[in-house]
């Protein structure tokens, strides 16, 4: 089983949290990929610059100053700060981008209703997962930044539950996956205002009833969005769940919110 994990940016921002959540993380036998968000921090840092975030339906407007942004702040700051902490708790972690042996080539948004500036779409059949099994072989462990390129120079941004659910599904070609996304909540919740009321299963049914009944809002929705797109694309378990539940959610009793 290959173990495919995302990690939200409100854990990241929390240091007792990541730190625990690292831990577990390195605890975890076999092959495994970490992929992580940010978006919280690029903002509070773009606001330390003078540049200001905007967001249209959970996507950041990436304009030239924010792609500059971003690319240092995931690609640098948040990307080499998880791989030294990795590397302090064992496991042998190794930074990424899509840029980096071409893994995840992306195409610039068309600019429709909207210009969402240098967001990058993937096409999944178009990832390179050749260079990941050769790191995973040796015993390394990836860590992804929400960062793809065009193949002509140009970083994209992308976001990180997309970066995840596409590197799950080009992998199962090759392995059993279990995508697990982890945030700072137990699961999808029924009440956004009660921490416990935890959704243990959602399927299309439940999730277009949830629609229906407005109890799903902001990051939520992208998020179930891919976790949908994986399942019905080959990846054999996907999961919601929250960061201190990592440990359980890849040895024993799942714990958070199943998509099937
Ligand atoms: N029904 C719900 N269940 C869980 N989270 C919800 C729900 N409705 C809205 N949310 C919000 O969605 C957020 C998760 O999305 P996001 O911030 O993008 O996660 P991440 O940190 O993994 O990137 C939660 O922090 C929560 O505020
Ligand atoms: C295009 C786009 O929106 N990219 C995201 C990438 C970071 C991300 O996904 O971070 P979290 O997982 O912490 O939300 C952004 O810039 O916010």
């Amino acid at each position: 089983m290959l173990f495919v994990i995302k990690v939200g940016g409100n854990v990241i921002d929390n240091p007792a949290l990541l730190q625990s959540f690292l831990e577990d993380f390195a605890a975890i036998k076999g092959p495994k990929i970490l992929i992580h968000g940010g978006g919280k921090i690029a903002t509070r840092i773009g606001d330390q610059l003078g540049i200001e975030s905007n967001y249209v339906n959970g996507r950041r407007i990436t304009d030239a100053a924010t792609i500059d942004v971003v690319t240092m702040v995931y690609g640098g700051l948040v990307n080499k700060q998880l791989v030294a902490k990795l590397q302090a708790v064992g496991c042998n972690a190794i930074g990424m981008t899509g840029a980096d042996a071409n893994v995840i080539p992306a195409v610039k948004r068309p600019v429709k209703e909207i210009d969402y500036g240098f967001v990058g779409d993937i096409n999944t059949a178009n990832l390179n997962v050749g260079p990941l099994k050769a790191m995973l072989d040796a015993g390394l462990t990836p860590v992804f930044a929400p960062l793809t390129h065009d193949t002509h120079g140009q970083m994209l941004n992308t976001n990180a539950d997309t970066i995840a659910s596409s590197l799950a599904i080009a992998l199962s070609a090759h392995y059993e996956v279990r995508l697990i996304y982890c945030f700072e909540k137990k699961g999808v919740l029924r009440d956004a205002q009660d921490d416990n009321a935890v959704i243990n299963l959602i399927n299309r049914s439940i999730y277009a009833e949830l629609l229906e009944q407005k109890v799903l809002t902001d990051g939520i929705l992208p998020k179930l969005e891919n976790a949908f797109s994986a399942i019905e694309s080959g990846v054999k378990e996907v999961l919601i769940g929250h960061a201190a539940d990592v440990r359980s959610n890849t040895t024993g009793t799942v714990a958070g919110t199943l998509i099937c």
